[in-house]
């Protein structure tokens, strides 16, 4: 998934139609799916075991610190739901798309 270059800089902004029609199609495809009645996006994982899920976590949470952008997550065993939305812009901004993409990576060198 391409990390916007835009990532991180200046203060964040809901995304545009535009910018959601270009960034969102990437995400789609590997299972990250915009929410019903709030402006923010969602995917479900499975490990094969818990230490496969809080490795995942573990190394999310220390780029999430760096970034100053945090997931809200819910994890049992072996599953770990996300949600990602930026307080800031009370919405979906490319902070998240950046997260996302960043999990994605990190979720595949779980698996
Ligand atoms: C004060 C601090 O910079 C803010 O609260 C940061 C921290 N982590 C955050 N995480 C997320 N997901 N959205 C935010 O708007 C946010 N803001």
């Amino acid at each position: 998934i391409p990390i916007p270059a835009s990532g991180f800089a200046g203060k964040a902004h809901r995304l545009s139609a535009e910018e959601r029609d270009q960034l969102l199609p990437n995400l789609r495809a590997v299972g990250w799916n915009e929410l019903e009645g709030r402006d923010a996006i969602f995917k479900q994982f499975h490990f094969k075991d818990f230490n496969r899920a809080f490795g995942f976590m573990t190394r999310v949470a220390l780029q999430a610190e760096k970034l100053d952008h945090h997931p809200e997550w819910f994890n049992v065993y072996n599953k770990v739901h996300i949600t990602l939305s930026t307080h800031e812009c009370a919405g979906l901004s490319e902070r998240d798309i950046n997260l996302a993409s960043f999990i994605e990576q990190v979720a595949v060198s779980m698996t």
